[in-house]
């Protein structure tokens, strides 16, 4: 008896927060792998439902919302982000896993990097298929999930996200494909790999994050309209002036290729900054865009910002968090290439 408290006092605390998703959900047969309602299963049931945990951590849940990750509003991600704060600042908690609808995933990882002060694990996990699935890939990823928030390497290596067997960036994973439980990638590859409840490290993020980062949870109140408007051959500047118009601080330019701007939108992203409004161009190209300034448009000269690597719904998070610090087209590019 002895013996077994003691090693239940060396294993490292871990709290899971539970968001929805569909690493929560649940279909109508074992048959039904894309067709179920996410967010169905709450917090304990998920934990029991994997036996195993006990073994790598002293777990415990807490359920903070239960949606579906294409419904997350700022005002959730605030939520998620006070509550990730304030249990990484309590003494008894070792490490964080946060479940989570797949769909926004990268970018609640993203927003976690950018603002929690700490150097313990924080971990984003979802699933591709929901729990009553045959072969469904939660129970796993969720293990691989509390396998690296409760080991002491996973720290100080900012925000980061299980899914199949690899340990990604938090910052750079993006969801690249809707169907296969290979769904989570990265431009630059992963960080590592979880294998039997162990991490593998190969490789770590060379931008700016958690600890290092100039952006507080605890300092933002709100967070500012930003939108993304997407880029098509053909395409009108309609959906940006409705944007700006709605009250958007920045609109994020989803373009082809290079972030390139059709001749037809390029009057309009000019007057719309000389409005005050901040153009952030991106680009929409499938396996991670690399836009460089002045590089197909003149940034320069129109006083725009460039989102480098950051694919656009990235890019919205970054602009977001920035913009509470500053309205400055040239801080804000800085901190473009520094996160
Ligand atoms: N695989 C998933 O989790 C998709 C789901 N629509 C969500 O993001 O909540």
């Amino acid at each position: 008896k002895e013996a077994q408290t003691q090693t239940e006092q060396k294993l490292a605390n871990v709290v899971i927060l539970a968001t929805g998703g569909t690493i929560a959900g649940a279909g109508a047969s074992a048959a039904n792998s894309a067709t179920y309602q996410a967010a169905k299963v709450g917090i304990e049931q998920l934990i029991a439902g994997v036996p195993e945990l006990s073994q790598l951590a002293n777990v415990r849940g807490e359920q903070v919302m239960q949606i579906a990750s294409e419904s997350i509003t700022n005002d959730n991600l605030l939520q998620l982000g006070r509550r990730v704060a304030e249990l990484a600042d309590s003494s008894d908690v070792d490490g964080i896993v946060i479940t989570h609808g797949t769909d926004t995933l990268e970018e609640t990882a993203y927003f976690l990097n950018l603002v929690e002060k700490t150097d313990k694990p924080i971990i984003v996990v979802g699933s591709m298929r929901p729990g009553t699935a045959m072969s469904a890939d939660g129970m796993l990823n969720l293990y691989n999930a509390v396998a690296v928030a409760s080991s002491k390497d996973a720290r100080g290596k900012g925000v980061l996200v299980t899914m199949n067997d690899e340990i990604q960036s938090g910052r750079d994973v993006s969801k690249m494909i809707n169907i296969k439980t290979e769904a989570f990638k990265s431009a630059w590859g992963p960080l590592g790999m979880v294998v039997e409840g162990k991490s593998y490290w190969f490789r770590l993020p060379a931008k700016r994050h958690t600890m290092d980062s100039e952006f507080d949870i605890k300092d933002i109140k709100s967070l500012p309209a930003v939108e993304i408007a997407y880029s098509y051959g053909n395409v009108s500047d309609t959906a940006y002036k409705a944007l700006a118009q709605s009250g958007a601080k920045a609109i994020i330019h989803a373009g082809t290729g290079n972030g390139s701007v059709s001749s037809r939108v390029v009057p309009a992203l000019q007057a719309l900054r000389k409005d005050g409004v901040q153009i952030i161009r991106s680009s929409h190209v499938n396996a991670g865009g690399f836009v460089l300034r002045n590089a197909e448009q003149p940034d320069d000269k129109n006083d725009w910002v460039v989102a480098h690597d950051l694919n656009p719904q990235k890019a919205r998070i970054l602009a977001m968090v920035a913009l509470t610090k500053t309205n400055d087209s040239k801080e804000l590019q800085r901190m473009f290439w520094e996160y």
